[in-house]
């Protein structure tokens, strides 16, 4: 039987993806050690292999079938747009993709004019503004502390995760029009799906067991 690998989003999503897979049998107790600097770990048992990977890399590993499995965002999905099979929404790390800006950058929307975005998501924004809205715009590309954006000039709106909405809160911010709502997805290797289809088929079949039970409170 050869190893099923499992690609995980380093951050916010790792711990409780983590949570998720113990609750059905699947631990990997080390790859929570933050002081170790080993970047593969096994379940010798089970003939699964982890490992931990920025984000926005975990498509790639599994459209090439470097990984036969991974956990990810939806938004890091939509944003890169790779090939593979997203067979499982998780409920974790819930959150909206969302345009977000000053009060009084609800009219330049309204009207379509030629506005800039900044966003951390320019495939995301792309899509949105030009194949939803028809609007034409500027795609400003930041990694981070977007909210920065509209408040020093550097655009008129964002495209962002909200999640309380705290950051916008605390900015003076609101947010002007939602696109969609993100969680985290299990993704599945197209070939992987077929060649190990009893396997992981059976990881999905837990899952979902799993996350029904949650939802109906047994
Ligand atoms: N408040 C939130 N802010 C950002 N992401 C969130 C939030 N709530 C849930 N998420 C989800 O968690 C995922 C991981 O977020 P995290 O902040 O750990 O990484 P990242 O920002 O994508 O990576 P990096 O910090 O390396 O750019 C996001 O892709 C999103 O799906
Ligand atoms: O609605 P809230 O609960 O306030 O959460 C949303 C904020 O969290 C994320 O930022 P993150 O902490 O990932 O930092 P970053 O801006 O550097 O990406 C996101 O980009 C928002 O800024």
């Amino acid at each position: 039987m050869r190893y099923i690998t499992i690609a995980l989003a380093k951050g916010r999503l790792a711990a409780d993806t983590l949570d998720l897979l113990e609750q059905i049998g699947i631990s990997c107790d080390e790859i929570r050690d933050k002081s170790s600097r080993k970047l593969i770990f096994e379940n010798k048992e089970l003939k699964l292999k982890f490992f931990l990977a920025k984000a926005s890399d975990i498509p790639t590993y599994v459209e090439y079938g470097a990984a036969d499995i991974g956990f990810v965002g939806k938004d890091t999905i939509l944003e890169e747009g790779r090939k593979m099979y997203e067979v499982l929404d998780l409920g974790l790390g819930k959150c909206k993709m969302c345009v977000a800006g000053p009060e009084s950058a609800e009219k330049l929307l309204q009207h379509g004019e030629l506005i800039r975005v900044a966003t951390k998501y320019p495939n995301i924004a792309k899509d949105y503004f030009y194949n939803k809205k028809h609007q034409t715009v500027e795609i400003i590309k930041l990694n981070g502390s977007i909210e920065l954006a509209p408040i020093l000039g550097l655009s008129e709106v964002i495209v962002d995760i909200v999640e309380t909405g705290k950051t916008l809160k605390e900015n003076g911010l609101v947010v002007l029009e939602d696109i969609c709502d993100i969680s985290a997805r299990m993704v599945v290797n197209e070939v992987s799906m077929k060649m190990e289809h009893e396997r992981i088929s059976a990881i999905i079949k837990d899952l979902k067991e799993y996350l029904n039970n949650k939802k109906n409170g047994s």
